[in-house]
């Protein structure tokens, strides 16, 4: 019994001291503001930060791993600011999303110098631990600049774990990466999320969150548009309004074939063709092809109009 309750003490200790919180944390770099007013708290697992280019997804990982300072609010890691504070940087590994690694270096000297920055009494012992968690222990002797983009995005994987850090942070790190790299990486990082670690990594790829993160946190132009549980998110985003563009035989004919269609909510015609707002996409693409059949019009191009990610985190946000 007491056993049983000083282990869930020592598990509740060990979470709440990798726990990172933001509350309403703000950093900008001159007029611009790349990071607006964000408070999340985040655990134990995988989390996704996504977002489109320019969200803010580089300056959060930044401010979490003491690169950078916020400019207003707090971001703590375990309570205490992780900005020059060297007692984090001990708890933390992030891996930049830019290679900035001498390629000249074998992963393993690169592995081994990452554990001598930080101190750690046996850095070979660390390097040969963090390459066998990467798979890398094989190649280590070899140049990294010899490396596949994924094997290199491991060896500094396998930097940020040298000093079995209980965050670790990463930025895009399936950029570049062929899908078995990908597999590779993400089964990686959900095994050390089973193994409790806090792991956030950013990504601009929705299916690439959705296959990993157990929590996602959606940022768009600096404010968190949506937090919380991948599917709840990812029904938000199907079930907004799709614009196509229907280029036809016969536009007016098909125009009028598709008012009073189910999933069609409302039909315009344009110069390029007629621009259908679908309340479902699925539904929508399933019943035009009759649609249009039982009117007689043949289908040239149906072009989805607001597919890109952008035109759906701009829907979360409701702009
Ligand atoms: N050092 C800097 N000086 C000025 N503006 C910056 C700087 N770093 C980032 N920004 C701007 O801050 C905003 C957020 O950038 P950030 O790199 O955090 O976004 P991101 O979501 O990581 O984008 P990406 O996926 O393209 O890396 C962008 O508008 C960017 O241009």
């Amino acid at each position: 019994m007491t056993t049983t309750s000083t282990s869930a003490t020592t598990t509740a200790a060990a979470a709440a001291a990798s726990l990172i919180e933001l509350r309403n944390a703000t950093r900008w770099y001159g007029n611009v503001v790349a990071v607006n007013d964000i408070s999340m708290t985040l655990g134990p697992g995988v989390t996704g930060l996504l977002g489109p280019n320019g969200a803010g997804k580089s300056t959060l990982l930044h401010m979490m791993s003491g690169f950078l300072e916020p400019s207003r609010g707090t971001v703590t890691i375990g309570g205490a600011a992780p900005w020059r504070n060297v007692e984090v940087f001990r708890t933390v590994g992030l891996v930049p999303e830019r290679d900035s690694v001498y390629a000249f270096l074998t992963a393993r000297e690169f592995v081994t110098a990452s554990a001598k920055l930080h101190k750690l009494p046996n850095p070979r012992a660390a390097a040969e631990r963090a390459l066998d968690m990467v798979e890398l222990a094989e190649a280590a002797d070899r140049p990294i600049e010899t490396y596949s983009k994924g094997m290199r995005q491991r060896a500094k994987v396998a930097a940020a774990l040298v000093h079995d850090p209980r965050v670790l942070l990463l930025d895009e790190p399936f950029n570049g990466m062929d899908p078995r790299q990908r597999l590779h990486m993400m089964d990686l990082l959900s095994g050390l999320g089973q193994a409790g670690r806090v792991i956030l990594f950013s990504s601009h790829i929705l299916e690439e969150v959705e296959r990993l993160a157990d929590t996602v946190q959606v940022v768009v132009a600096g404010r968190l548009a949506a937090s919380g549980d991948y599917r709840s998110i990812r029904r938000l985003m199907t079930n907004r309004p799709h614009v196509f563009l229907v280029r036809t035989t016969d536009d007016r004919a098909l125009a009028r074939a598709l008012i009073g269609t189910q999933a069609v909510q409302g039909v315009s015609l344009t110069p390029g063709g007629v621009e259908v707002h679908a309340s479902d996409h699925g539904s929508f693409t399933r019943q035009l092809a009759a649609v249009s059949r039982d009117a007689g019009v043949g289908l040239r191009e149906v072009i989805p109009a607001d597919e890109s990610l952008e035109s759906v985190f701009a829907y979360l946000v409701g702009a």
